[in-house]
């Protein structure tokens, strides 16, 4: 069983100029749902803004369907372009996070739901704050973390989902905003 995380961070993938453009432009200009929903009948609130985008024919139960289908902007079609052709490898939906300030986070899990095959290959993209990336082995007590540095690709290979869990935690030390770009292929 392998023992160290198949995750693989690319620095600078977007340089800091465009990596600054395209954080203001998520943070302005973008459509943000509420992040309060209701859900048999409770009140939740999500911890950070999502939207989900993906090609017409995608079906997705990201969430219990909270989250609306929406078409590719040309932002973000301009970005999935990029992806694909450094990884040479093709993606039809994205999940964009906005964690405003350190309060936002996201808890424990893996990105392994059936919609995605039995070998989701995930990649993400980090704009404006640093935020630490923690994850822990699903059956031993290892764990680890990766800093997630403005502009930069992470690639997490099918392994990472099998075998780990992984989180953004809260932190006191970070105020500013940061997106996160996760790339998927949903098996249709
Ligand atoms: O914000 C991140 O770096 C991770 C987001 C994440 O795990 C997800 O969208 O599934
Ligand atoms: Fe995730």
């Amino acid at each position: 069983m392998a023992t160290k995380p198949d995750i693989e961070q690319i620095a600078g993938f977007y340089q800091p100029a465009e990596s600054d453009q395209i954080l203001r432009y998520f943070q302005q200009e973008h459509d943000w749902p509420e992040n309060r929903y209701r859900y048999s009948g409770r009140q939740f609130v999500l911890p950070r803004l999502q939207t989900w985008h993906a090609d017409a024919n995608i079906r997705y139960s990201y969430s219990n369907n909270l989250l609306e289908t929406r078409a590719w902007t040309p932002l973000l079609l301009a970005i999935r372009t990029k992806v694909e052709l450094f990884l040479a490898n093709s993606f039809n939906a994205v999940l964009v996070n906005y964690y405003r300030d350190g309060e936002d986070h996201v808890g424990w899990h893996a990105d392994d739901e059936p919609e995605l095959g039995k070998q989701p290959l995930i990649v993400s993209l980090s704009f404006g704050a640093e935020r630490r990336f923690e994850f822990k082995h699903k059956l031993s007590s290892k764990t680890g973390s990766v800093v997630l540095s403005q502009g930069s690709l992470l690639i997490m290979r099918p392994s990472f989902q099998h075998l780990w869990l992984h989180r953004v935690p809260k932190t006191h030390d970070v105020c500013a905003g940061r997106i996160n770009l996760t790339f998927r292929q949903v098996v249709i």
